[in-house]
């Protein structure tokens, strides 16, 4: 009984230590959201999120692997116990055009406040063992994958669970994130004068034509899980000039990798056969990882729904979800590197993710409140993970059930790209390190 008095403590302390800060957190979150920059280019908000965390006594890396990744730690006084490591994910980068319609400021708010939330229940009570606390900044969610790159530097090495939450149209203690693979097809044809002799061009705008419409007939085979979407980025420059060269951008998903190495090899064939059909070349290319669907964590999510509760959340349960098909995140890939947590959570707006409305929600005032409560329920989730030792067996065993369920198609090497093994001709990341 004296343990579950003390947790409950921990945990008010928890809240206090947030709703201290909340002043300065929404400044915080504020201040990203005025200045939308995008993937790998969020300098400003790297340098704001740099700052709150040094004035704050932790210890900062800025340019952690990535110009615009950071790292900030705080570990507990020393006991003899081995280390538990505790990782925040803090995202920031936004849309183009229409600026934080992910909300990715709140993300970045969520982690940094769950951050301070712990520590400063951990600084009230001697943990058991020696607790370590590691915010990560991770940029271009939306591009590119900059968590993939810090997989790849051994940023999660010795992490022992991991948190974020992502703003949406209610709360989920988990929603199916799926695998995804980016694809740029490029068609090179031959130009000529489209009236007096067409029949010497090769028409690269039939091949994309001709591409879209191959994909559009697959889609009566394809699983109602899979998606498969498109635009044409470039279909030529004038009526009377064939043209000779265009550009697709097309994203695959599907709910696991072994299902989207699946639908890669019968979209690559639509792609091939315009180019067959049409005498043109075509070049397939991407500049993003495959991101890796979420892998699920029962013991996780159930803890964070316990303690969502305790705060008044209003769960809605998959299948009356808010979405039971969500996007795609580069979070997934870090699940299968250690257990993780991402949680969804209402902002006070009904709108939709990637929408001009969306937002304006994710730079209201209201927005705070939520975003603020689910920083508590994940720090209190951490806590619980910290002073109950079995949970942390638990969440492991849950978290070798679900990658063994996903075993990686073999010759598939982790966190490359699926283009590899698909006839992809080049995969160029961009990457600011370079
Ligand atoms: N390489 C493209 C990645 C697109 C990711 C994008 N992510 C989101 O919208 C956030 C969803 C959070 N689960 C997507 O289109 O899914």
């Amino acid at each position: 009984m004296a343990e579950m008095a003390l947790l409950k403590q921990r945990k008010q302390r928890v809240c206090d230590m947030i709703d201290q800060e909340s002043e300065k957190l929404y400044v915080l979150s504020q201040d990203i959201w005025k200045t939308p920059e995008l993937a790998y280019k969020e300098h400003t908000a790297h340098q704001l999120l740099t700052s709150f965390f040094s004035s704050r006594a932790w210890e900062v890396q800025a340019h952690y692997h990535l110009d615009t990744a950071f790292r900030a730690q705080w570990t507990s006084e020393a006991t003899d116990s081995p280390c538990l490591h505790v990782g925040f994910l803090c995202e920031y980068d936004a849309l183009p055009d229409i600026g934080h319609a992910c909300g990715h400021n709140l993300i970045a708010e969520v982690g940094a406040a769950a951050a301070l939330g712990l520590r400063g229940a951990l600084e009230s009570v001697q943990p058991p063992r020696q607790v370590k606390i590691t915010v990560l900044g991770t940029p271009a969610e939306e591009d590119g994958g900059g968590k993939i790159d810090l997989i790849k530097a051994g940023a999660f090495e010795d992490m022992d669970v991991v948190f974020m939450a992502h703003p949406a149209q209610g709360d989920a203690a988990y929603l199916p994130d799926v695998a995804i693979h980016d694809v740029t097809v490029k068609y090179y044809g031959k130009a000529s004068h489209a009236s007096a002799y067409p029949w010497e061009g090769v028409n690269a705008l039939d091949a994309a034509i001709l591409a879209y419409n191959n994909v559009s007939v697959l889609r009566q085979q394809m699983k109602s899980t899979w998606r498969v979407h498109g635009i044409i980025k470039n279909g030529g420059v004038k009526p009377n000039i064939i043209p000779d060269y265009t550009e697709l951008e097309f994203y695959l998903r599907a709910p696991s990798l072994k299902e989207l190495y699946n639908l890669q090899a019968k979209v690559y064939a639509c792609f091939n056969s315009a180019a067959t059909a049409t005498g043109c070349k075509v070049e397939l290319s991407t500049s993003s990882y495959d991101f890796y669907e979420v892998l699920p964590n029962k013991t996780l999510g159930s803890i964070y729904l316990e303690n969502g509760n305790q705060l008044g959340i209003q769960f809605v349960s998959l299948d009356k979800g808010i979405n039971t098909m969500a996007g795609s995140t580069d979070f997934g890939n870090v699940t299968y590197e250690v257990p993780g947590l991402h949680p969804y959570f209402y902002i006070g707006s009904k709108t939709f993710n990637h929408t001009a409305e969306f937002t304006e929600a994710t730079g209201s005032e209201e927005a705070q409140y939520y975003t603020l409560r689910t920083a508590k329920s994940l720090a209190m989730t951490a806590l619980d993970v910290i002073f109950n030792p079995d949970l942390l067996e638990r969440i492991r065993q849950d978290w070798k059930m679900a990658k063994e369920m996903e075993d990686i198609p073999s010759g598939i090497d982790k966190h490359r790209d699926l283009n590899c093994r698909a006839g992809c001709s080049s995969f160029h990341i961009k990457n600011t390190t370079e």
